[in-house]
């Protein structure tokens, strides 16, 4: 079952079309990267979804129904410009943001006082936001984000500017969120985190859907029978009639296979030539690199 459905959607901002019929559907309880270069839509989709604005044509299904007003509080959105309000304290703030998603006082001092101990930062409590650094404030936009335990956490660029410990104390808590069924869209320019963190992604350019699926799939079809091999002893020059090099790095080669040939029969040449191997791997293409192919591509 997906979580949530796009079906052609479309939004436009006077003439401009910054979304452009786009569909896709985020499975239950995935980690799902939606990505884009500038100015794609992805925040135009992501205001959609949250029902901060509506789509001008096309459907959006939260759980197999229409999006209605009721759904956002099943949703928790931490937007990339953090909206905390700069005078009040710490703890009434979140008191305050897990109100309006709809808990109760009692629960909402439980809650959060759970999350500040988890994070060893109870004595936070009664300073006002703008005592914070901004890391320290993005912790307290975490909170606000998953207190109520939303089904869906939208996170646009949740690391940005945190230090590897903090970056590292969230990543930890998004893993825990998702393993506890929490279905998570995942927002960033940061591919080598998207590669470490999504299962799936769609990428958005220009307003449109370009690339959708599992990140494993998409890798597997963008390959180009690259390898990587660490020979211990000299390669032979008739290499070349079963790949070319592409470049060497430290002893390390990587290969590209002649249209026709496979690992196997580069093994079995290199087994046949007496070549001893340290380490012989394929090379998938990162996401960084379909990313830069595709948008540059259009
Ligand atoms: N309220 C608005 N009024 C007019 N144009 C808008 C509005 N919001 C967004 N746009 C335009 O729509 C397009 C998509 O913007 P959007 O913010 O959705 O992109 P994005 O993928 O989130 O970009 P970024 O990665 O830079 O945050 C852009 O060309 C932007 O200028």
């Amino acid at each position: 079952m997906d979580v949530l459905q796009l079906q052609d959607v479309v939004k436009q901002y006077h003439r401009h079309k910054a979304v452009d019929e786009v569909s896709f559907s985020v499975p239950q309880g995935s980690i799902f990267g939606l990505l884009g270069p500038n100015g794609a839509g992805k925040t135009s989709l992501i205001r959609i979804i949250t029902t901060i604005t509506r789509a001008d044509t096309g459907h959006v299904f939260f759980e197999g129904e229409p999006l209605n007003t009721a759904h956002p509080m099943q949703i928790g959105y931490m937007p990339e410009e953090r909206g905390l309000y700069k005078k009040m304290k710490v703890g009434e703030h979140l008191i305050y943001l897990a109100r309006l998603k709809g808990l109760d006082k009692a629960t909402a001092r439980q809650k959060i006082n759970a999350w500040l101990e988890k994070f060893e930062i109870t004595d936070w409590w009664n300073k006002k936001v703008d005592e914070l650094s901004k890391g320290m404030q993005q912790k307290i936009q975490f909170i606000s984000t998953v207190v109520h335990e939303p089904r869906l956490l939208i996170l646009d660029e949740p690391f940005s500017g945190l230090d590897p410990i903090n970056t590292n104390l969230i990543k930890e808590e998004i893993f825990k969120l998702h393993q506890s069924g929490t279905t998570i869209i995942f927002s960033t320019h940061r591919m080598e985190q998207v590669e470490e963190i999504c299962e799936y992604i769609v990428l958005i350019n220009k307003g449109q859907n370009v690339l959708e699926g599992k990140v494993a799939d998409i890798k597997e079809n963008f390959k180009e029978n690259l390898y990587e091999l660490e020979p211990l002893d000299t390669l032979p020059t008739s290499l070349e009639e079963i790949a070319t090099v592409v470049n060497e790095r430290n002893g390390i080669y990587k290969v590209k296979l002649t249209e026709g040939v496979d690992s196997t029969n580069l093994l079995r040449y290199l087994l046949d030539h007496g070549v001893r191997l340290r380490a012989f791997r394929e090379v998938l293409p990162s996401l960084n690199e379909i990313f830069i192919r595709q948008v540059n591509q259009l």
